[in-house]
C-alpha cells in the first residue's frame, strides 16, 4: 500500500521504517527540509538504537524515500498519517497547530479517497475537527473527494521505539466507516498483535489515559518511597511484593527522580486541562503531576542533609537524558536538577552517553566529562540521575579512588547498594530506609 507519514520525528521516523518493513511504499514528510534531508541520506537526527539500520534497508529496498514538499506525496497515497509534535501551551492543553495545520494541507491536496490516520497524541474531539477542516478546504476549491479520519496512536517508548512499532502489545484503532478499516486491516495485517477496534474518541481517550495511568503508578511508588524513608522500609522490596500480585504487575514501579520526556509531563497536564474544560477535576491526576514536580527537590533535600550547604561543594552528575537509550533532554529530571546545584554554588561535573550535546547548549556553566570516571575526578559526592547500562556497569571500585569523598545518590536505584557499600561508598538509593 502507498503510505504517506507527515512529521519524521521519533514516532514519524520509526512509523515510516516499520511500515516500510512490513512492506509498504512509505514516504515520509517533513515541515523541516533539513530533516527530510539527513533521513533521505539514511542518518536518524536523532539517536534510537537499531532504527538507523533498518531506515537504510528499506531506503535501499525502495521501500522508504523522504521529502520536504508533501503536497505531492499526499496525493500519491490512499494512507496520509500525522505524526506531528502536540506539545504543551502555557494553559497545559496540547497546542494542535500542526495537526490542523497538516489537515490543512490534506484538504487542500486529495484528489482520490483518503484514510487521514491521526498518530500524534490528541484530546478526544480531535478527529472531529480535523474532519471539519479537510471538508472546508475540499469545499473551498469546489471537490468532492470521499475521505475518512482514523485514530491510531502510537505507545512506543523511546530507547525502545523499534520494538514498541514492531511488536507492539495492542494496536488502537479508531474508526467510523467500514471503509476506513477496512484500509487499516490491510495496513496492519502483517502485525502480530491484538488490534482493538473503537470509535474515534474512544482511541484518542486511550492514549491519554495510557500515560497518566503509568504516570500515576510512577508517582505512586515515588510519593511512597518518602514515607519508607521516614519509617525505614526499602520501596524496591516494597514495589517487588506489590508487583507479584498479578493484578498489580512489576511495571512502572521503579521509583527515582520522577519521570521525564515529551510525553508523561505533557500529557498529564493535557489531560488535566481536558477535564477542566469539561467541568471536571481530576484530584487524582492533579497529585500525580504535582508529586512529580516536588521529586528532584525532595531528591535533592537529602543530598544536602548529608552534604551541608552545597555552595563550592563538587558534585558530579551522571546521566542527564530523561532515561536511558535516547538523547532527548526533553522535560529530563536532570535539568532541574543541575539548576538547583549551579544556583546553589555547587561546581558541578557532568557526563551523559548522547544527551550532552543538547545540555551543554541549555546549561554552558557546567563542566562536560568525556567519562564518567572523569567527571567523578575530585567528586565531592556523585548523583546518578539516569541508569544508563554503561553507567550501572562502571568499576566502582576504580571511581572511589577518584573522588575526593565516596558518597554517591542513586536517583534511580539502579547501583547495587551492598557492592557499592562493599567497596566504600557512603551509598543513598531512594527510598531506601532511614538516612545513616
Ligand atoms: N516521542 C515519543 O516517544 C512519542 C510516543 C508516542 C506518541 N508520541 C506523540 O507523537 C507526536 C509526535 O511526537 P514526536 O516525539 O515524534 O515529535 P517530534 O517533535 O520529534 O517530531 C515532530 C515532527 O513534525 C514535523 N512537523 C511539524 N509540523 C509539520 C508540518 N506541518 N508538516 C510536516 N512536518 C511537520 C517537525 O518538523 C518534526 O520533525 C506527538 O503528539 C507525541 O505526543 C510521541
Ligand atoms: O518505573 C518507572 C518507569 C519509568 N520512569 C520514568 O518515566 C519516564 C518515561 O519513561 P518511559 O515510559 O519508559 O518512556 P517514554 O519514551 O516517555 O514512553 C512513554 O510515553 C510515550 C509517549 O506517549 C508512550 O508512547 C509510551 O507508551 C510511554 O511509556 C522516564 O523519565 C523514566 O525514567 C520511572 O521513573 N519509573
Amino acid at each position: 500500500m502507498k503510505v504517506c507519514v507527515i512529521g519524521t520525528g521519533y514516532v514519524g521516523a520509526t512509523t515510516s521504517v516499520t511500515l516500510a518493513a512490513l512492506g509498504h511504499d512509505v514516504v515520509g514528510v517533513d515541515a523541516d527540509p533539513r530533516k527530510a534531508e539527513l533521513l533521505g541520506r539514511g542518518t536518524l537526527p536523532f539517536f534510537e538504537s537499531g532504527l538507523e539500520d533498518l531506515l537504510r534497508e528499506m531506503i535501499a529496498a525502495g521501500r522508504l524515500r523522504f521529502t520536504g514538499n508533501g503536497s505531492q506525496a499526499i496525493r500519491d497515497c490512499e494512507v496520509v498519517f500525522t505524526a506531528v509534535g502536540t506539545p504543551s501551551a502555557p494553559d497545559g492543553s496540547a497546542d494542535l497547530t500542526a495537526v490542523w495545520e497538516v489537515a490543512r494541507q490534506i484538504g487542500r491536496t486529495i484528489t482520490d479517497y483518503t484514510v487521514v490516520v491521526n498518530k500524534s497524541t490528541v484530546p478526544v474531539g480531535t478527529g472531529e475537527r480535523v474532519e471539519e477542516i479537510v471538508l472546508q478546504e475540499l469545499q473551498g476549491r469546489g471537490a468532492d473527494v470521499p475521505f475518512d479520519v482514523v485514530s491510531n496512536p502510537e505507545f512506543l517508548r523511546e530507547g525502545k521505539a523499534l520494538e514498541d512499532a514492531l511488536h507492539p502489545d495492542r494496536v488502537v484503532i479508531g474508526a467510523a466507516s467500514q471503509r476506513a478499516r477496512e484500509v487499516m486491516a490491510r495496513l496492519y495485517a502483517d502485525v502480530v498483535a491484538p488490534v482493538l477496534w473503537t470509535t474515534v474518541r474512544d482511541a484518542e481517550m486511550i492514549k491519554y489515559a495510557s500515560n497518566a495511568f503509568l504516570a500515576t503508578k510512577i508517582s505512586f511508588v515515588n510519593e511512597l518511597a518518602r514515607l519508607c524513608e521516614r519509617t525505614g522500609a526499602d520501596i524496591a522490596q516494597v514495589a517487588r511484593g506489590m508487583g507479584m500480585d498479578g493484578r498489580i504487575g512489576q511495571a512502572f514501579l521503579q521509583a527515582g527522580v520522577g519521570y521525564g520526556g515529551s510525553c508523561f509531563p505533557k500529557d498529564v497536564d493535557a489531560l488535566l486541562h481536558l477535564a477542566r474544560v469539561n467541568g471536571e477535576r481530576l484530584g487524582l491526576l492533579e497529585s500525580v503531576a504535582e508529586v512529580n514536580r516536588t521529586q528532584t527537590g525532595w531528591y535533592l533535600e537529602k543530598v544536602r542533609r548529608v552534604l551541608g550547604d552545597l555552595a563550592g561543594k563538587r558534585v558530579a552528575v551522571l546521566g542527564l537524558t530523561f532515561k536511558p537509550g535516547t538523547d532527548d533532554i526533553r522535560e529530563a529530571p536532570a535539568l532541574r536538577i543541575l539548576a538547583a546545584l549551579l544556583d546553589e554554588g555547587a561546581q558541578v561535573c557532568a557526563y551523559d552517553p548522547q544527551g550532552m550535546a543538547a545540555v551543554r547548549k541549555l546549561v554552558p556553566s557546567v563542566v562536560y566529562a568525556s567519562d564518567a570516571y572523569a567527571a567523578m575526578e575530585r567528586a565531592e559526592a556523585v548523583l546518578l540521575v539516569t541508569e544508563w547500562q554503561e553507567l550501572v556497569e562502571l568499576d566502582w571500585q576504580r571511581a572511589f579512588g577518584q573522588v575526593k569523598e565516596g558518597i554517591v545518590f542513586d536517583g534511580r536505584n539502579a547501583l547495587d547498594a551492598d557492592k557499592m557499600t562493599a567497596a566504600g561508598w557512603r551509598y543513598y538509593g531512594v527510598g531506601k530506609g532511614r538516612l545513616r
